[in-house]
């Protein structure tokens, strides 16, 4: 190799030799060759710090002339700094790609013959669709793009500062308004670090459901969990739900630029005696905003696949749809999300999310599920995914109606209504010994329900099971069900 390399050399293009000794070195590294995509950890919490560029200075020139023979002033402005703004992506799968700080970029100077600086430019990161936006430091946010407010500039302004306030407060639930409109005046005088979360703070505020604080605090060490290592072991107050970033395209600014410094001709302007007395003096740029950002995603998808570990979800997963989970024959295989997309020979699509299976209290931070359902509370319909053969011979598991029962109830405490979403239910692993009968008995205490029997592994019963979902989906209304109407 080394011989055919220093042949090669002399002969070779420069670009040429690059890629040779880049192929040699990829060979010689395989460490740091990046895992494929079905192995790599999903980030689904990331905290970032953001600072908009500072403004550019301004200038301080004179022009000389035949009238202004002590010279007029004639230094532009600085340039406004670079803002930081968070961009909506369906291209963007997790938070794995970003950097934990990011700063907008410095204003240029002004200059001479009142030449306003150039503007930095903005740094825009891409985050994922369904982005919730917590705040752990610093000042509100502003909203840009296809939301209301129609320029990140405008943000200097105080009026806009304003209506940044209100545009956001309609994204909070009427709780976190009321507190935030009463604290309106403080957000906007100090727009400072941690105003914010001292307006929260002052105001003990609760979500909708009156079970959730709006101001939660995150320990950093969850954060650390392979993902998140910037940080100490810090408590943080958090002021959550700031924003959210649902659709494609939707803008949010961060941290807005600071403005640029007045140039001489402008403080002179200031005086009203610009000809009499041109002013030497120009100001230096202002710092742009920070924020310390929780960014956590709540997938969207259409449908949510729950279960007991081992019920076969990440099976089923893999027949309905390209996904490749991970499967292995014993509890807790899946550590995170997974998501595929069912496609029709029509075209229809529909997104399914598979996530860590559910134990018996999962509410109490047993087992791993608890911590995912936040994927899942977004989907139009769930599906149970329950396990035909748990209780069958040897096994020593629960029956499916039990099985059943244990996942309402820890939807339930995770989300109050959670568990009345349109469902359906998947009696999986019908190929069992036995399994027949247990069906027949599960179809007799769940009368309500749409049961589908299918064999993941073998991928029976998945086309009726896919129509069954497209309906759910397209007619939620259809299979709607309430825990009181379950029971026997
Ligand atoms: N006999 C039979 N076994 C199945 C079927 N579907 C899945 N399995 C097996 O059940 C075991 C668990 O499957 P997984 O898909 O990993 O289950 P899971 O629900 O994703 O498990 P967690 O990752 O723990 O949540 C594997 O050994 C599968 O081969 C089925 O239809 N019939």
């Amino acid at each position: 190799m080394q011989l055919w390399r220093e042949s090669l050399e002399p002969c070779l293009p420069f670009s040429c030799y690059l890629m040779s000794v880049a192929s040699v070195h990829s060979d010689a590294g395989k460490k740091n060759k990046r895992a494929p995509l079905q192995e790599r950890k999903m980030v689904d919490r990331f905290r970032l710090c953001v600072r908009g560029g500072e403004g550019g200075s301004g200038c301080a020139s004179f022009r000389k002339s035949r009238h202004f023979r002590h010279g007029a002033a004639d230094g532009g402005n600085g340039g406004k700094g670079g803002s930081v703004i968070l961009e909506c992506s369906a291209a963007i799968w997790d938070f794995s790609n970003l950097q934990h700080h990011v700063n907008g970029n410095r204003g240029g100077q002004g200059y001479s013959k009142k030449r306003v600086g150039s503007g930095g430019s903005d740094k825009i990161v891409q985050v994922p669709v369904g982005t919730v936006v917590h705040l752990a430091k610093g000042s509100i946010p502003s909203v840009k793009g296809s939301l209301i407010l129609p320029d990140a500039a405008a943000w200097q302004d105080e009026e806009t500062q304003l209506k940044g306030v209100e545009v956001l407060t309609t994204g909070c639930n009427k709780q976190f308004q009321e507190c935030l409109g009463s604290s309106a005046d403080a957000i906007n005088t100090e727009n400072t670090l941690g105003t914010i979360v001292d307006a929260v703070e002052s105001h003990l505020v609760y979500d909708s459901d009156g079970n959730r604080p709006l101001v939660d605090e995150y320990d950093d060490n969850n954060m650390l969990n392979g993902e998140d290592n910037s940080g100490g072991a810090l408590k943080l107050l958090v002021a959550s739900n700031v924003a959210e970033l649902v659709s494609p395209g939707e803008c949010l600014v961060v941290a807005s630029g600071g403005p640029g410094g007045r140039g001489n001709t402008a403080i002179a302007r200031g005086c009203g005696r610009e000809k009499a007395l041109p002013s030497r003096e120009c100001e230096p740029g202002q710092p742009g905003s920070e924020a310390v950002l929780i960014l956590e995603l709540k997938t969207i998808a259409d449908v949510g696949l729950v279960g007991a570990p081992n019920a076969g979800k990440s099976t089923l997963l893999g027949a309905i749809s390209r996904a490749k989970p991970m499967v292995g024959h014993y509890a807790f295989t899946t550590l995170r999300p997974n998501i595929g997309k069912v496609v029709f020979e029509d075209y229809f699509a529909l997104t399914v999310a598979d996530i860590p299976g559910l134990i018996q209290g999962a509410h109490e931070d047993r087992g791993l599920g608890f911590a995912f359902l936040r994927h899942i509370e977004r989907t139009k319909a769930l599906a149970y995914v329950l396990d035909l053969a748990s209780a069958l011979g040897d096994n020593k598991g629960i029956s499916p109606w039990d099985q059943f029962d244990q996942l309402q109830y820890e939807l339930e405490k995770y989300q109050i209504g959670l568990s009345n979403r349109p469902s359906l239910v998947v009696a999986n692993k019908i190929d069992e010994d036995g399994a027949e009968e247990v069906l027949n008995e599960l179809r007799r205490r769940l009368p309500s329900m749409q049961i589908y029997p299918v064999c993941a592994v073998l991928e029976e019963g998945i086309n009726a099971l896919k129509w069954g979902l497209r309906t759910l989906v397209d007619d939620p209304t259809l299979h709607a069900t309430t825990l009181s109407q379950l029971r026997m």
